[in-house]
């Protein structure tokens, strides 16, 4: 099924045909039937395009199961795509904290999860994602104790998320962030750049030159979706 949020245009490569040979080749035939359900569901929201790309999913995924995540966090949830494809590969007896304020759009998805049987796996707090963390951090317990994260939410947050993050995410686990090349803007002159896209584009650059320092992680920017950057917890 071409149906993507993403499809009608060519994600960062080079053409439309070859992204839609990626897609067609060797992401939707892999990708469960109730994430192309959410997929089917998204597409009627405004806001479509920000869901997570199935590319990138199928990516983030593979990094779960290779890593063999049982506990995980996600900050932005949307409409469920990243978490039901976590909910699906971590096991039964895994755990998902996912954050996001808007708990409506997370109610559109609700039905595919539960028609999944995955919905135990997920406790869904809606807030501010800081001040979640902060209270994710007021426990001793969660300190180190999430194997994956995944945040793709407010990008002018990223670095506050990550300080946090590295506090709760294991040595040797994985923290992924999304749209960490926003739509090839990062690499844009600022003149040619939508005005809309400026403020992401400044904190993307800032947050991209942060990691490419910090080396309590090893790192990869990937240009999946909108590129995505692995984190491994050094
Ligand atoms: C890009 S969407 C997430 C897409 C999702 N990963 C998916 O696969 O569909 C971003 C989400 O982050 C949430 N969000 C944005 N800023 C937030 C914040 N400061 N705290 C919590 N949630 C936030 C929005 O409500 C939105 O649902
Ligand atoms: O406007 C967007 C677009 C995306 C996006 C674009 C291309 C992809 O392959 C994936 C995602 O993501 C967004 C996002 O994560 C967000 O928080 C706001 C806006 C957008």
């Amino acid at each position: 099924m071409a149906l993507s949020n993403s499809a009608g245009s060519k994600g960062l490569l080079q053409t439309r045909e070859l992204f839609e040979y990626v897609l067609e080749t060797s992401v939707y035939p892999r990708e469960p039937e109730l994430l192309k359900e959410i997929r089917v569901i998204t597409a009627n929201h405004p806001q479509s395009l920000m869901s997570t790309s199935p590319d990138a999913g199928q990516l983030i995924a593979l990094l779960q199961k290779l890593i063999n995540a049982k506990n995980t966090i996600e900050i932005g949830v949307f409409t469920g795509y990243s978490l039901l494809l976590t909910a699906l590969t971590i096991p039964q007896d895994g755990k998902i904290t996912a954050i996001d304020m808007n708990k409506d759009t997370y109610e559109m998805g609700l039905p595919v999860i539960k028609k999944a049987g995955v919905e135990h796996k997920i406790n869904f707090i809606q807030s501010q994602a800081l001040s979640a963390l902060d209270e994710l951090l007021k426990d001793d317990a969660n300190r180190g104790s999430f194997d994956f994260a995944f945040v793709d939410a407010d990008k002018v947050n990223y670095q506050k998320y990550h300080e946090r993050l590295l506090q709760l995410v294991k040595v040797g686990g994985i923290i992924v962030y999304d749209n960490t090349l926003w739509l090839g803007t990062v690499a844009m002159p600022e003149e040619f750049v939508k005005e809309e896209l400026k403020p992401t584009r400044f904190y993307s650059i800032e947050f991209n030159k942060f990691l490419a320092n910090d080396d309590r992680v090893q790192i990869s920017q990937v240009p999946l979706g909108d590129g995505i950057t692995i984190c491994w917890r050094l």
